[in-house]
Formats: C-alpha cells, structure tokens, sequence
C-alpha cells in the first residue's frame, strides 16, 4: 500500500486508510470527528505540509522525543551544508510523518554489505500520528551571518533560574510527537543519524503524558503534580486568538517568519517528594485550582471562568499570576509534556515538566510572564528551571519546500 508515493512500513487494517486523516481541517493537524474524542487511531497519520508547521495546534499527541542540535560544519561551506541537510531532512521527515521508513531501502531492502538506510525500530509500527517540527536557534543565524528577529534575542536570566548549559541553546530543534514513543524515538535518531558530519546532539529530552491539551476535542491531562495541565490553553480552534498570540505575521519584522511561530523550551524540575508532604489545601491555593476536577477555586466546573475578583485565588496562586488579565492580555499556546529521568543520587526522582510554549514574541509574551512567576508565585518553591531554548519554527512547507528554506534562499 502506498500513501504520497511511499511504501509504508505496516499494512494498514481495515479502517485504515480511511481513517489517515491527511488532508483533514485543522491545519497542522487531524480532525477529530466528534467532540468527545476518542484516542486517535494508531494508524492516525498527520499531514507533514500545510500552512503552519504541524506539531504546534496538532492535538497534543501522548509521547515527545525532543533534540536540539548544534551545527558542527564552518567556514565556506556551512551555509551550503545546512542546505543539503535540511533538504534530506525534510524528504526523511515526510516519508516518517506518512508510515515509511526514512530512506528507500530500509532497513532489510537494500545492499546487505552497506548500513541500512533506516534504523528499523519502528518496522511494523503505523505512523501514530507522529509530528516532526523543526525550529532554528539564533546562535545559527549568528554563524550564518543572518540578523536575529528581535523575537529571537537570548531570553534575560530569571530569578531563581538553575540552568544547565548542556540542556540548554542550540543551532536546531526539532519537536517529534507521536502516541507512540518508539516512532517518536526512530524519527529522532534517524535525523541525527542523517546529519553526522553536519550537526550533533546538544541535548535531548523525552516528554510522556502530554500536559497540555491544544484541540477542545481534547481531555486535560494531568501534570505530576496531580493537577490537570491545560484547561486554559489556547486551542486549535480559536483561530482569531491563534493569529493574536501564536502566528508571525509578515509586519512582524522578519519577513522569512510569516506564518511560523517562536517556541520557548524550559526543562523544570519539580520537587515530587517535597510537593507530596504538602497538604492538599496548600497545593490548590499555591495553583488556584481544585485538584479534583481543575476547577477555579470557587467553582465546580473545569471549565468555569476564572473569576481573578475572589479572594479564593490568592494574589501569588500560579493561576493568577499568568493570566491574560494580569500580563496585559499575554497569552501563549502550551504544549509541555511530563519526563523522569531517573534519579538524582540522593534519594529524589529527577522529575518534572519540559514546558514547550509556541508564540508570536517570546519578549513580549514569556520573558514578563516568567518574570512574574519567578519572582512571586509560590509553586517555585517546588521546581527548578534547569534548561532554556528558544526557536524560530517557520511556516508550514507547500509542495516541494524543504525545512528553512524561507529562511536560506530569503
Ligand atoms: C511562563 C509560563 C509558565 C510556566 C513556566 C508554567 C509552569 C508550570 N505550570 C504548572 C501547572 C499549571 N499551570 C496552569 C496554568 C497556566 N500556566 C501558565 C504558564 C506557565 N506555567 C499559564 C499561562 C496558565 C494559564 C493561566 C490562566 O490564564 O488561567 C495550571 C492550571 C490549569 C491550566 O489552565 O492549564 C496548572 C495546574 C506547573 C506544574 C509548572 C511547572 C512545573
Ligand atoms: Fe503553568
């Protein structure tokens, strides 16, 4: 069977193909058909072209494998190295967003004497809605002799900020999404694999249990705090607030960004065994939210307005502090998913939330929202910042575009 020309690594069962949901709605991403969704089907395939790069409004999918890269090629050649990666790279990512392996060939199909040009992890698995988002750091732009959009300035320090430069920066990123984690997994290493000699791995993260809900077909997770994560996210069908808060337009400064958005990464540590010796009141306060069903404090309903007028919501709850109504009407469009990464030698699980937010201007819209929480909310007595990044993730690809060609033929 053959979808966009490729061979697909699984037949797919009977409501297969018609359920790939290519070509659906929601730009950048499926269309769910009713509005209490079911989960997507594992076959589910996400169209990799479109207006906006998919992977941002796609409803969150469960599992992330995230990297950010450095460009390791210089001098004369750079500009033209980077070229002929992200070509590759966009053909490969095409192929692996559709169910294909990420090269004709394979894994087992071609010459037994050379290393196959797939890893071949993810044989037999359907393509579980995966996304592949790239995004362009602007320590790139600075060895490309490019001028940085004033969206793409470093992030200033925040107070209490615990970073880790080797979790931190980077010339590239790119986002892989997917409900399963070993395709979100095979996507990754088969583009870092591609691009030994050109780039190599900064730092990686993998996210489980998405925290943030991006589609109202959605349910809200929960984050490891216990608490659901995303009940006032801005979602996939709020065009109008998407165009406010989330997409570059072409007046924005940067020409080559029209259409594409700004993606902010903090890896936060949260302090689980501090978080599960405090009382419950104490949790719902410092969140302003019930634990229960992520009510408001005051309501019961998950979904009530926020009435920032109660005194029920304290004047340092998490909630009020990073509202619209406190920032001046700032909003951004989360996206963050939960990661343990084993333990840290001293009895404490290294857990926590990767925070990934997309927006139009990380200055205007992060850096006072994070300044706000560093400085007053009671929730930082339970995390930790320890990684930073910031990307530009330009414009969805028409037919025949490869990754960040807005950017190097501009
Ligand atoms: C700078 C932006 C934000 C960081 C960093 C952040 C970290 C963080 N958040 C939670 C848990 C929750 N956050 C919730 C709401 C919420 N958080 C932000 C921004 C940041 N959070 C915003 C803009 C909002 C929405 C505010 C509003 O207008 O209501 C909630 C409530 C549920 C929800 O609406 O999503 C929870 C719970 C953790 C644990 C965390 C760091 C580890
Ligand atoms: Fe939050």
């Amino acid at each position: 069977m053959s979808l966009r020309g490729f061979t697909r690594r699984r037949l797919l069962g009977a409501a297969g193909a018609g359920t790939a949901l290519v070509g659906a709605g929601v730009a950048g991403g499926y269309l769910a058909g009713s509005a209490a969704e079911p989960d997507p089907p594992a076959q589910a395939i996400v169209p990799f072209r479109g207006v906006h790069q998919a992977g941002i409004i796609t409803p969150a999918q469960d599992r992330l494998h995230f990297v950010a890269l450095d460009v390791t090629a210089t001098g004369p050649i750079l500009r033209q190295a980077v070229v002929a990666l992200l070509k590759r790279w966009t053909t490969a990512a095409e192929r692996m967003t559709a169910g294909a392996e990420a090269a004709p060939g394979g894994a087992v199909n071609r010459n037994p004497a050379a290393p196959p040009t797939d890893t071949g992890e993810a044989l037999d698995l359907p393509a579980a809605s995966l996304t592949l988002t790239f995004g362009v750091g602007g320590s790139l732009l600075d060895k490309l002799g490019i001028p940085r959009p004033a969206a793409l300035a470093d992030l200033p320090p925040f107070q209490r900020d615990q970073l880790d430069p080797a979790l931190s920066g980077g010339d590239l990123c790119i986002q892989a999404c997917a409900d399963d984690p070993q395709v979100a997994v095979h996507a990754v290493r088969n583009l870092v694999r591609m691009g030994f000699g050109t780039t190599a791995v900064r730092w990686s993260q993998l996210g489980f249990g998405r925290t943030s809900s991006t589609s109202t077909t959605q349910q809200t997770h929960r984050n490891l705090f216990g608490f659901k994560d995303g009940t006032n996210n801005l979602k996939a069908e709020d065009t109008a607030a998407l165009d406010e808060h989330v997409w570059a337009a072409p007046t924005d400064g940067a020409a080559w960004m029209a259409g594409g958005t700004y993606l902010v990464a903090r890896r936060i540590r949260m302090h689980v065994e501090t978080w599960d010796r405090t009382s419950l009141t104490e949790q719902e306060s410092l969140t302003g939210r019930t634990k229960g069903t992520g009510a408001p404090m005051g309501a019961t309903d998950e979904f009530a307005p926020v009435d920032l007028g109660s005194p029920l919501i304290a004047d340092d709850a998490h909630i009020r502090l990073a509202s619209a109504s406190s920032l001046g009407g700032v909003r951004i469009l989360r996206r963050g998913y939960n990661f343990v990464d084993g333990s840290d030698g001293a009895g404490h699980l290294d857990a926590g939330l990767f925070f990934l937010a997309f927006m139009r201007d990380p200055q205007r819209q992060f850096v006072p929202m994070q300044s706000a929480l560093a400085r007053h909310d009671r929730m930082m007595e339970y995390i930790e910042h320890t990684g930073s990044a910031v990307f530009a993730c330009p414009a969805g690809l028409g037919d025949g575009a490869y990754w960040g060609q807005s950017l190097l033929e501009a």
